[in-house]
């Protein structure tokens, strides 16, 4: 059985030493981990052994205490000589985390939900304020109704949760003020000094609001509601930029008010629980890693499909398009984890170096290996839905796409050749999120002739369901028990709700707690972005110079039927229209 591990309240932190890698490990013996001062601070004390009430705390999504400061923290930076020499007790400091745009869809789905679970895990520290931030005149009040509209006790709906929902209601309060008044965002520094009382403060401002206003947020904040004497810190949502230029321009103007490492640009993708698994089942199975190349794996597909559309984000969607919505950061960045090459450690910086070369070494992509599609209204029965352009908010004769496929190559001596297809639409027949990784045929397999004309049906195929029903599973051949000799098309399958029955935390309170702790390793780094960017950048302007039509298909339907042409261009099928998926 395994163990279920609260990875922020000390009375149940218990774990395994394999949940540490080596190098932590060994330091862990001989160290007690404890949290004194702000999160990213710890100070380490010498122990000979671990005692139960000496447990250290597993918080960040790095599996271990992070180092005592980031030497690239910008509160590092200019670290309070008093906090070098003596840090202050946990009780000395605050979190603030400021909602910027918290009137906003984001807010109440996501972001308020998520700070609460943190609040019910023990993850947040003892003394910690939030405070909504948006134009919509409010109340403290009014927000926390709006607020606890939206909280849910899912935590397996355990004791003390009405409570614990009370207790988190109590420290939200609200700020109304304009995007870009400097002086709004005094405002909001006197009402978070006073909550500080005094205390050293850090400050995490999240921008859940159209990108447009980003950089305004960015000065108002940091020059008028920044942290004084801790950090301050800022998650950027997406999307970053609309292509190389626009984007090295938002990096570009961020920066003049926000050193990089204070900008933590959100992919909640990087923060899904079979992503986050990704690198553990590459890294620490032996299984696995000595098949990750060229020699053994013939392709590798990202897929990602909502059974809806863009329902009320047609404004929004419309400028964008689902290359840039989905494809160039969620699908690109699991495909750089997937491909990347074994990092030196789990530190960010040494993750997202290797993420950075594996982008590097793919090839900008090409008009000719991507098809694009939106689709139309469809009558099922008594039920209509209305297509793409139908929605107010999009132009009537808009060509943006809603369905893209394409494929995409590492130019590296690791993936020379592989196919990297990538699949994501809207309006489509299901939800899902997966990675395809289908192998090779087996060389003179001693078994051919009982697989029919068609091999490709029986090379093996690993599934990463991402979701929902998250699952790994393995497509095997194996012999049907009995007399004679038939074969059987099976799974090899880590079913993730029969396996570990406890809900799996949403990605926005992983990402959430890993910037309170200052974990960057899922965060994107400018660098990285700049390389995505390059990739599609060309690709995009050519499909709007060219005014590319995009290939209608109904809604609720598999999408179009272009992408079965381009994966058969590259002799692939998709994995998920197999039949036996
Ligand atoms: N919603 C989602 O599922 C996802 C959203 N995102 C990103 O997160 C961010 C927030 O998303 P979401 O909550 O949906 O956005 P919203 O459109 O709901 O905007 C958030 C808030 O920003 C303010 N706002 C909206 N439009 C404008 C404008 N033109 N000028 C100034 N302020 C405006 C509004 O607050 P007020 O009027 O009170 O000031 C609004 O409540 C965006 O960058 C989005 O791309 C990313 C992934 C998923
Ligand atoms: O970033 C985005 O993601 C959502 C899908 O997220 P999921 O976690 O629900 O899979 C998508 O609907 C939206 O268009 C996009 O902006």
């Amino acid at each position: 059985m395994a163990t279920q591990i609260n990875p922020c309240s000390s009375s149940s932190t218990t774990f395994s030493p394999s949940s540490l890698n080596q190098k932590t490990f060994s330091s862990a013996k001989f160290f007690n981990f404890s949290r004194k001062s702000s999160p990213s601070r710890w100070v380490f004390k010498i122990h000979s052994r671990i005692s139960p009430k000496n447990q250290f705390e597993l918080k960040s999504s790095n599996g271990y205490p992070l180092n005592a400061i980031s030497l690239h923290d910008g509160a590092a930076e200019k670290p309070l000589a008093k906090e070098l020499v003596s840090p202050p007790e946990q009780s000395e400091s605050n979190l603030s985390v400021t909602v910027v745009g918290a009137s906003g869809d984001l807010a109440k789905k996501k972001i308020f939900p998520a700070l609460f679970a943190l609040f019910y895990e023990d993850c947040l520290p003892q003394n910690f304020t939030i405070f909504g931030y948006a134009r919509t005149k409010m109340t403290d009040e009014e927000l926390r109704e709006m607020i606890s509209r939206t909280l849910t006790c899912r935590i397996d709906k355990r004791e003390n949760c009405g409570d614990k929902m009370e207790k988190f209601l109590e420290r939200c309060f609200y700020q109304s003020g304009q995007y870009n008044s400097e002086e709004h965002f005094a405002e909001l520094d006197l009402k978070l000094k006073q909550k500080e009382g005094g205390k050293v403060s850090n400050r995490l401002f999240y921008l859940s609001i159209p990108p447009d206003i980003f950089v305004d947020v960015a000065r108002c904040a940091s020059e008028r509601a920044s942290s004084k004497n801790g950090w301050t810190r800022v998650i950027v949502e997406k999307p970053f930029g609309r292509d190389s230029e626009s984007s090295g321009e938002l990096t570009r103007s961020l920066k003049k008010y926000l050193a990089e490492d204070q900008i933590f640009r959100i992919d909640h993708y990087l923060g899904k629980e079979l992503v986050e698994n990704l690198s553990v089942l590459r890294f620490s199975n032996l299984v696995f890693e000595p098949l990750w190349s060229r020699n053994y794996i013939r392709n590798v597909q990202f897929i990602f499909s909502e059974d809806f559309g863009t329902e009320g984000r047609g404004g929004y969607f419309d400028n964008y398009g689902i290359i840039r919505d989905i494809m160039q950061n969620h699908l690109l960045q699991i495909l750089a984890l997937f491909a990347m090459e074994t990092p030196v450690t789990l530190d960010a910086e040494d993750v997202r170096n290797e993420k950075v070369k594996v982008l590097r070494s793919m090839r900008r992509l090409q008009l000719e290996d991507v098809i694009v599609g939106q689709y139309k209204g469809h009558s099922k029965g008594a039920k209509t839905y209305a297509g793409y352009t139908d929605d107010p908010t999009v132009p009537n004769d808009s060509l943006t796409p809603t369905f893209a496929a394409a494929a995409l190559f590492i130019d590296n001596a690791r993936w020379d050749g592989v196919p990297f297809l990538m699949k994501a639409g809207k309006a489509l027949n299901t939800r899902r999120a997966e990675i395809r990784v289908q192998f090779r045929h087996v060389p003179g397999n001693l078994y051919k002739r009982n697989f029919g004309m068609d091999l490709d049906k029986a090379t093996n195929e690993l599934v990463l369901r991402v979701q929902p029903d998250e699952a790994i599973y393995l497509k095997i051949n194996n012999k049907i028990p009995g007399l004679g000799m038939r074969f059987d098309r099976s799974d090899l399958n880590l079913l993730y709700s029969t396996r570990y029955p406890k809900e799996i935390p949403d990605a926005y309170e992983r990402l959430l707690l890993d910037a309170i702790e200052g974990e960057r390793r899922l965060f994107i780094r400018s660098d990285e972005l700049d390389a995505a960017w390059a990739i599609f950048t060309p690709l995009l302007k050519e499909l709007e110079a060219k005014k590319i039509s995009p290939e209608l298909y109904p809604y609720g339907s598999r999408g179009p039927v272009g992408a079965h042409y381009l994966a058969a261009k590259y002799d692939v099928r998709w994995g998920d229209l197999a039949g036996d998926d």
